[in-house]
């Protein structure tokens, strides 16, 4: 099999003094092969991402990044290869920078430089015009905001985009918009996502692999289809009648 991007290995967490929030996960992505985190309000999926993002170590077992354990002398070449976007469009933008200096942060953090052009050509792929670049957050809407945040994402070109939520604060009509760019985005650049969602109807528009996290432990998981066509475990029966759906 292919070497994951990225995997969560026999992962538990405790936040200080608290109960375990993971338990015994267990989660690869391979290059290529989009994975969804789906779960209830509380099940974990944000501080597995927070994990994975290396923002946190586990309290047992292992994050391993390209089949390496993720040690500081990775981590430059983890921030290169993961990126991440969050919920907020609105406060994930510093209202003080312009955007062409907001989508080069991760090149400066990378001492690459903030060149213009990769500036220009990520903010092309995302479907904003190139004078955006000069202009404040505040010029621009939720949807246009979350194309700034995916802009800032993949300008270094990374392999994996870590997704938390990415379209749930957004409307129905610019939700569709943004959930087919991040899929065009997986087409034309080689990108793999790990998203979560709460939203199934993104989960099956985006993920070839689905994880249902509950309590802190992966109950379930496999091809989305199957996963969400016909799910084997009571709580993937429930999550799948209690969820919002995109209209077919
Ligand atoms: N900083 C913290 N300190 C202590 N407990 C925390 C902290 N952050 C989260 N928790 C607890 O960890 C558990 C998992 O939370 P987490 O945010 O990972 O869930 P989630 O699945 O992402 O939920 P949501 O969909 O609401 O974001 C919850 O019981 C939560 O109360």
């Amino acid at each position: 099999m292919t070497e994951p991007i990225i995997s969560a290995d026999r992962v538990g967490y405790a936040y200080r003094g608290g109960a375990a929030v993971l338990t015994d996960v267990s989660l690869a992505v391979p290059p290529g092969r989009n994975v969804a985190l789906v779960g209830e309000s509380g099940a974990g999926k944000t501080t597995l991402l927070r994990l994975l993002l290396g923002l946190t170590r586990p309290t047992e077992g292992a994050i391993r990044f390209e089949g390496g354990l993720l040690t500081r002398g990775r981590l430059r070449d983890y921030r290169r290869a993961v990126q991440a976007v969050f919920q907020d469009p609105y406060s994930s933008l510093d209202p003080r920078h312009r955007i062409g200096r907001i989508v080069a942060e991760p090149l400066r953090g990378l001492g690459l430089g903030a060149e213009p052009a990769k500036v220009a050509a990520a903010l092309e792929a995302v479907g904003l015009p190139t004078d955006t670049a000069g202009r404040y957050p505040h010029e621009f809407s939720g949807g246009q905001r979350q194309r700034i945040a995916i802009a800032r994402a993949i300008v270094g070109n990374p392999r994996l985009l870590l997704a938390d939520e990415p379209v749930s604060a957004l409307d129905l009509t610019t939700r569709v918009r943004i959930v087919d760019l991040l899929g065009s985005l997986c087409a034309d650049r080689g990108l793999t996502i790990l998203l979560v969602s709460h939203d199934l109807g993104v989960v099956a528009e985006l993920c070839e692999h689905t994880a249902v996290l509950e309590h802190g432990r992966l109950v379930e998981q496999g091809p989305t289809s199957q996963v969400l066509g016909a799910p084997s475990h009571p709580y993937t029966r429930r999550l799948l009648e209690s969820v919002p759906r995109l209209p077919a």
